[in-house]
């Protein structure tokens, strides 16, 4: 049997396959076609999936835990925030307090200790933050790839103005949950994962895991819903 685990994301959509617990490979989700025996597993925040999951979560979801995870927080907490902070939870080394980094279509910043996930924020992410200046006026929309290129000057030309306040941005809302939170660990993971950790200049320790949310679907299908 080969396990499936997809994130419907918002932007970038995938599919994880795993063999005997090994994650083999990451495909787009439109390269996915379905076939007999695979085991699915799905983290869905986008659009709604016609392909149907082998165990639905959400039923492992209450008012108060995931799991044996606690959640101090509404239900309404998005499913790939909740699965991935499930999958650093069932790793947490005694009394660690780990600050979860998932930076997608937008930066999630998620806190989780031996007490559960104890709440986190939700930013605009690089792209969708590179956008709003043209959705919002006149102004071009600039590449990611064109951040963290210059120095450190005031802006000079509208480019720089826009690339170096998206920089500034990111860089302060990290920094200040960085400081509020504290936390022992620091875990990156999503698309724009290493853009990020890039920014931070904090001397706490920071792993990076980009496909986290591939792996906590295969630890919980591994410890709830194998069969034996
Ligand atoms: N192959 C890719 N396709 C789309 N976006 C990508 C890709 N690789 C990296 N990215 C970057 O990752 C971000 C999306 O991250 P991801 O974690 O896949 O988001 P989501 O889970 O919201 O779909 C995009 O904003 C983009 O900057
Ligand atoms: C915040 C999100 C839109 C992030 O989506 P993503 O960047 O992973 O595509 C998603 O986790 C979501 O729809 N959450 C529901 C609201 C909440 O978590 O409080």
């Amino acid at each position: 049997m080969r396990l499936v685990t997809i994130d419907n994301g918002n932007t970038n959509p995938h599919v994880g396959f795993f063999t005997e617990g090994v994650l083999q490979s990451v495909v787009p989700l439109d390269q996915y076609s379905p076939t007999p025996g695979d085991f699915v597993l799905i983290a869905s925040v986008g659009p709604k999936l016609s392909i149907q999951p082998s165990f639905d979560l959400k039923t492992k979801r209450t008012p108060t835990h995931f799991f044996d995870m606690k959640v101090n927080y509404a239900e309404t907490l998005g499913e790939d925030r909740l699965i991935a902070s499930y999958g650093v939870f069932k790793k947490l080394k005694k009394g660690e307090r780990v600050l979860l980094i998932d930076a997608g279509t937008f930066l999630k910043t998620d806190f989780i200790t031996e007490d559960g996930f104890q709440g986190g924020y939700i930013f605009p992410g690089i792209s969708r933050f590179l956008k709003i200046y043209t959705e919002s006026a006149q102004l071009p929309t600039l590449s990611k790839d064109l951040l963290f290129k210059g120095n450190a000057d005031l802006p000079h030309t509208t480019n720089e103005a826009i690339l170096k306040a998206t920089e500034l941005y990111l860089k302060a809302c990290v920094e200040e949950v960085i400081t509020k939170i504290a936390p022992d660990k620091i875990v990156f993971t999503g698309g724009d994962a290493n853009e990020i950790k890039k920014l931070i200049s904090s001397k706490v320790h920071a792993e990076t895991d980009r496909h986290l949310i591939h792996s906590a679907l295969s630890l919980i299908h591994d410890l709830h819903l194998r069969q034996e």
